[in-house]
Order: C-alpha cells, then structure tokens, then sequence
C-alpha cells in the first residue's frame, strides 16, 4: 500500500453555529463533492501551520483559533488519507471561494444534505456529537 497522505481539515464555525463548507473543483479527486476546506500537509509544517495556509489560500479566511475535533484515516480505492480535522472557532476576513469553488455556510442539522467524500461520514458524526469548547 502506497503512503498515508495527511491532510488538515477545518470545520469553521461562525458565531451564529454555521459551518462553511466548499464544493471541490470537478477535475480534483472528490471533484464535484462537498467539503471542508483543506490541504495536504507539507514537510517541515505541522498540521495547524498548514490548515492556516489552505484556509487563506482557499477560502481567504485567516484562521485564529483550533481545537482538535478528530482523525480519520480512510483507504480510497486510489490512496490513503488520514485526515487530521480542526475546530476553527475564531477566524478574520470574509469567506470566498478564492479559487472560483461555491462555498456555503451550513446549519450542522443540513450536513445530511449535501454529499462529502466517503472518508467524511466519521466527520460529519463527531460534529453532531461535539460541540467547540466555547472560547
Ligand atoms: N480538504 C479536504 N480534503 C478532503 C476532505 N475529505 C476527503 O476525503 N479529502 C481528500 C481529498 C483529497 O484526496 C485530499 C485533500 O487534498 P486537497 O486536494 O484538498 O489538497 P490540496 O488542497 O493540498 O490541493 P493540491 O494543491 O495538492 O491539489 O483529502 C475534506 O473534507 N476536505
Ligand atoms: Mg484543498
């Protein structure tokens, strides 16, 4: 089996409880479907260091505050990713879709809603589990 690609996830929640989410580009892996936006984790950065730059690359949101929600590790036919997701419970600036994606802010209740890639299904449980420590 080929290596495990660690990815940092942020699941941003405003102060009235919304979530953002973003809807993959067509031609990317997962293309079409919802997400959390996110990225691949470099070397030489941990994983909170690359959750604030995929968040100002993606959706130009700075991230200011983090708490661990959970990790998944998923095998997809075609790789491995664990995914290391992140509260982002403080943020500045306003949400976008830098590179031309939809975004959307959620209501938890409409998760159900919208269609992730399979690896989220333990995500999308642990949100409607859990709550952010309030900050
Ligand atoms: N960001 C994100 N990736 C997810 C989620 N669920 C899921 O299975 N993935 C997978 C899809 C991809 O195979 C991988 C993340 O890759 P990515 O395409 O976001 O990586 P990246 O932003 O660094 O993009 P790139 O520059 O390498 O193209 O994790 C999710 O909720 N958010
Ligand atoms: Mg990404």
């Amino acid at each position: 089996m080929g290596k495990v690609i660690h990815v940092a996830v942020g699941v941003v929640m405003r102060e009235d409880g919304k979530i953002l989410i973003a809807r993959r580009p067509d031609h990317l892996h997962m293309g079409g479907r919802w997400e959390f936006p996110g990225g691949k984790v470099e070397e030489d950065e941990t994983a909170q260091q690359a959750l604030g730059r995929e968040l100002l690359e993606e959706v130009a949101i700075e991230a200011k505050k983090l708490q661990p929600l959970t990790e998944i590790r998923h095998d997809y036919p075609e790789k491995t990713v664990l995914l290391d997701t992140w509260w982002v419970t403080d943020f500045e600036g306003e949400a976008k879709g830098s590179e031309g994606q939809q975004i959307a802010w959620i209501d938890t209740g409409e998760l159900g809603d919208h269609q992730f890639p399979d690896a989220n299904a333990p995500i999308l449980e642990a949100i409607q589990k859990a709550k952010p420590i309030p900050t």
